[in-house]
């Protein structure tokens, strides 16, 4: 099948990604399509890796598939790096993710990680997060209380129909919320209760963004260390 624009994009990022992996390590794997072409880089570059702990069973299908082992999180303290898109991401590399609805495991496995490497194509990088509606995972007895809520904060949640994730839980999808102050309020929503994840990723925000563009790959740094 023919690759859109986009497409060449991510896959321009998940190639370049490749070179920022070290060999012999336990490896963060993220979850959606541009990960997909990371895992299929990393496979054809034919570069070693001991195993990789993985943000979803789509990811984890794939991988052993590769015949690369899959551990569980509660394995191991810490990973070296974790590799994984995003929605949306600003110049501070706060982040907006969930968008395949993996955002539990993705901010777990993240949080785990030394180094967070985000592989994007330019669309994804925006002045200020919020364009993207807004993943929340949701334990479904809470659903009526947390929208209720949610338009309180002046958003508009819509649940993603025919989809559970891979906690069992349902997703809420929230548009118009004004993103002012990520960390504000990445906690603000992690204290509504039934609340599992919300999709800002601003407490862990990545280190390293590769960015995929017409004129090919950009690689930047974030200047300042936040939490
Ligand atoms: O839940 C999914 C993840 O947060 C993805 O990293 C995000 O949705 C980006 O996906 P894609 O690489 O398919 O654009």
């Amino acid at each position: 099948m023919a690759l859109t624009h986009a497409d060449e994009l991510k896959r321009l990022a998940a190639v370049a990604a490749v070179a920022e992996v070290p060999e012999d390590i336990f490896l963060g794997i993220g979850t959606g399509s541009t990960v997909n072409f990371f895992i299929d880089a990393l496979v054809q570059s034919g570069k070693r890796i001991r195993g990789a702990v993985s943000s979803s069973e789509a990811s984890t299908e794939r991988l052993r598939r590769y015949g690369i082992p899959v551990l569980d999180a509660t394995e191991l303290d810490t990973v070296p790096l974790y590799v994984d898109g995003a929605d949306e991401i600003d110049p501070d590399f706060a982040m907006i993710k969930g968008g395949g609805g993996a955002l539990t495991r993705e901010k777990i496995v993240a949080a785990m990680a030394e180094r967070f490497v985000c592989i994007c194509d330019e669309r994804k990088l925006v002045e200020r997060l919020g364009r993207f509606p807004l993943p929340l995972e949701v334990i479904p007895m809470a659903e009526r209380l947390v929208s209720r809520r949610l338009r309180e904060l002046g958003g508009e949640p819509r649940r993603r129909l025919g989809f559970v994730t891979d906690n069992g839980n349902a997703i809420l999808d929230v548009h118009g919320l004004v993103i002012d102050d990520p960390d504000a309020l990445e906690t603000a929503l992690n204290d509504l209760p039934g609340v599992v994840t919300n999709g800002i990723f601003a407490h862990r925000r990545a280190d390293v963004l590769l960015l995929g563009t017409g004129e090919g790959v950009q690689r930047r740094e974030r200047a300042v260390t936040k939490r």
